[in-house]
């Protein structure tokens, strides 16, 4: 399994020390614009491999697509975060042109690959590489619900004063400070439902502390995190690499499911050897078919600044 990262930056390189750390990857290529950066990133990386444990063979380029040909999937970081006070959607202006390029680049050398689109505003992003590229919407998968969903786990756990092993819980819908949609109802704390733990008030605390959990992090740290977004790839490439069916909330393109057409947003997808399996269609009480439905009218805005 060959693994392309373009983008050697924070979310890069560390989803290429996740993909590497879990050993199951022969092979990442971290590419980047920035002359140099990519090929540091990946020999300090490299130099971590005999202290972690793993075999995979991580390398780095400056903008050489060829080093990148035959990719079983390609990640795209590449593109500016935002500061403290932005929104996701004010960074198309820069991000746009960028994954165009990249995007048509890396499907030249790799044209069976799978693509995991990162960069923000990522569900515009997504389906702008669907609308440039003509690739099966099997094959363009939007990452933004899986890290979400490890956010909303990680408020849950917090207000249940529980271990995160203990809880589940998904977040659907567009990955925005607005847009987001925590299928609080759905929450469990070991099965049983987590309305059975805490007040109503403390559940649309979740909700909304879930939902800035981006800009809080922004705040606190001058640039978007890096973290949890490298794991919640990693988890993604995992999950295609090894062929695994896990279900994730992924960023994909609707026709006609849930009610929406014309656009990536996200839905629970199962993940597998051929990118997106199957777009699982779970039911929804009167009031998440509202917020769905609110978010996507937001996501169309987005795309609809895109020049198409
Ligand atoms: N979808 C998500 O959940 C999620 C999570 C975190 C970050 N992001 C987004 O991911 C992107 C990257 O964030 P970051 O913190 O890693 O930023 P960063 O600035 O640390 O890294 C971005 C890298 O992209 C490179 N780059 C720019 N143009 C390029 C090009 N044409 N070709 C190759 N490389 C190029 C830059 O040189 C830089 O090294 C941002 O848009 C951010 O908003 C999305
Ligand atoms: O918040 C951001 O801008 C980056 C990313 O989308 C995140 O949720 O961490």
């Amino acid at each position: 399994m060959k693994v392309t990262v373009v983008g050697a930056g924070a979310v890069g390189a560390s989803c290429a020390e996740y993909i590497a750390i879990k050993n199951f990857a022969s092979e990442v290529v971290l590419l980047d614009i920035k002359e140099g950066f990519a090929e540091g990133k990946a020999m300090d990386l490299m130099q971590t491999a005999s202290l972690n444990g793993f075999d995979t063979k991580i390398t780095g380029v400056t903008d050489d697509y060829s080093k990148t040909a035959n990719s079983d999937v390609c990640v795209i970081t590449s593109g500016i975060p935002r500061k403290p006070g932005m929104t996701r959607e004010e960074l198309i202006g820069i991000n746009a042109g960028i994954v165009k390029t990249v995007s048509s680049n890396l499907i030249e050398n790799s044209p069976n690959t799978i693509i995991i689109v990162v960069s923000n505003p990522m569900d515009t992003m997504t389906y702008l590489v669907h609308k440039t590229t003509g690739l099966p919407k099997n094959r363009i998968i939007g990452m933004g619900g899986a890290l979400d969903s490890a956010r909303f786990k990680y408020r849950l756990a917090e207000a249940l004063e529980a271990p995160i092993s203990d809880v589940d819980g998904m977040v659907i819908g567009g990955h925005s400070d607005t847009g987001m949609v925590p299928l609080i109802n759905k929450a469990t704390r070991n099965s049983v439902n987590v309305s059975e733990f805490l007040s109503e008030e403390r559940m649309q605390q979740v909700v909304e502390d879930t939902k800035v959990g981006g800009a809080t992090l922004t705040k606190l740290l001058g640039t978007s995190a890096w973290y949890a977004p490298g794991a919640a790839v990693s988890g993604m490439v995992q999950a295609i690499a090894c062929d695994t069916k896990k279900i994730f909330p992924c960023s994909a393109l609707l026709e006609g499911e849930y009610g929406l057409n014309d656009l990536a947003i996200g839905v629970p997808c199962v993940l597998g050897a051929n990118g997106i399996e199957k777009i699982v269609n779970i039911s929804l009480n009167d009031a998440e078919k509202a917020k769905l439905s609110e978010s996507a009218e937001g996501v169309k805005k987005t795309n609809g600044l895109l020049e198409l």
